[in-house]
């Protein structure tokens, strides 16, 4: 029986893998990986999405929900620590996406290569008692090196910053490209997307209404006052008390520090940032399919105020960013939250760029 047995295994393996590609080598790479591992004939076509700081908080959660997106068929996963764990475990669901792994500097550039977009959740988070500025000493290299291999391996992929502080991150993202020659300002932009999601909750809270019908404009940029909601412009319209904006435009702008006290030292938001950076990315790749009117806020190169970057609705298209917004008419509390935030603004990009030009 047993000689019999293992020629039926062997004869059900040469099956199967006679309805496959060749093996895919990156996977090799990694403990557990046999040669089924490659990628199954008729996977899905669609988009080839690399994770830059997989293993991490945001990046599990984010690789999860990426690999349950069916505009996506090639999903690369990098991290310095731990991708072979994560790559192998996503890579069971049964959805249409091709997941690979890549561990360490030497295998970032064979992670990029021919990717369409790059989500960079890469970089520490806080703990209770920091500013997210307190991350830029280590998170600006961390963005830098990144942004390096990207402008060297695919410069045209459209870009989605996470790591904070995004008010600098961004404009140190861009000064690289500017370097290598590859910047282009409709393919660079900064998540603000969990401000939005926070924003239409809470305000959904106070109006009594299903989050999912809020839309809350978010302008500006990703750290406290510089996170500056557009009540006036709330959808559906709808008016608010001096008491209500107060609160709510407090809770917003400090939505990211409630989390961190929360979690007491263990990081920041993790899971409610997935879900925000994957509806981001999602918004991203319809507009590349070429969908009509796909709009999200982001904090990308802009002429809206007279600072170099600023968060505002953007409309995503086949190139990226095919238009900016203007901020629309705002109302006395708004233009003040607008003046204190351009002055913060204006220092957190100017330290992005000096990081890089010095
Ligand atoms: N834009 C936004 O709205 C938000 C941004 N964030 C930021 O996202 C970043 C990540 O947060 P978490 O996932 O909670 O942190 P985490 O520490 O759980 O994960 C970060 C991951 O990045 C990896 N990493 C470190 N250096 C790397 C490098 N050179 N190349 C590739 N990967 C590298 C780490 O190994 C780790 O797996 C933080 O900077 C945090 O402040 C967090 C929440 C919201
Ligand atoms: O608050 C933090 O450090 C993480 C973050 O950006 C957010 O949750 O909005």
């Amino acid at each position: 029986m047993q000689p019999s047995s293992g020629k039926n295994v062997n004869q059900r393996i040469a099956r199967i893998s006679a309805h496959l590609d060749p093996p895919d080598l990156h996977m090799e790479n990694t403990a557990s990986v046999s040669r089924l591992n490659c990628r199954a004939k008729g996977g899905a076509a669609g988009f080839r999405v690399a994770v830059l700081g997989a293993a991490g908080g945001i990046g599990q959660p984010l690789a999860m929900l990426m690999k349950m997106n069916p505009l996506v068929s090639v999903l690369h996963l990098y991290d310095v620590v731990n991708t072979p764990g994560v790559t192998s475990d996503i890579s069971h669901m049964d959805t249409g996406a091709v997941v690979r792994g890549f561990l360490g500097q030497q295998q970032l550039e064979e992670a990029l290569t021919g990717v369409d977009l790059v989500i960079i959740p890469a970089g520490v988070p806080r703990k209770p008692g920091m500013t997210r500025d307190d991350l830029f000493n280590i998170n600006a290299g961390i963005v830098r090196t990144l942004s390096e291999a990207i402008a060297k391996c695919c410069p045209n992929a459209i870009v989605n910053v996470i790591s904070n502080p995004v008010n600098s991150t961004v404009p140190i993202a861009a000064e690289v490209f500017k370097k290598a020659g590859t910047f282009d300002p409709k393919k660079l932009l900064g998540v603000t997307m969990l401000d939005v999601v926070r924003a239409n909750t809470f305000v959904a809270e106070v109006l009594g209404l299903d989050p999912r019908d809020v839309n809350v404009p978010v302008v500006g940029g990703h750290a406290g006052v510089t996170i500056l909601p557009l009540l006036s412009q709330v959808k559906p319209p709808c008016s608010f008390t001096p008491k209500e904006v107060d609160y709510l435009t407090d809770r917003i702008q400090n939505g990211g520090t409630e989390v961190v006290e929360a979690k007491a030292g263990a990081g920041s938001a993790t899971l409610s940032m997935a879900y925000a950076a994957v509806k981001f990315a999602d918004a991203c790749l319809r507009g590349l399919r070429g969908d009509a009117s796909v709009v999200e806020c982001a904090f990308v190169a802009s002429q809206v105020t007279e600072l170099p970057f600023f968060a505002s609705k953007v409309r995503l298209g086949r190139i990226g960013v095919e238009e900016i917004y203007p901020l629309g008419p705002l109302n006395e509390y708004e233009r003040a939250g607008l003046e204190k935030a351009k002055k913060e603004l204006e220092s957190s990009i100017q330290k992005g760029v000096s990081f890089v030009r010095k």
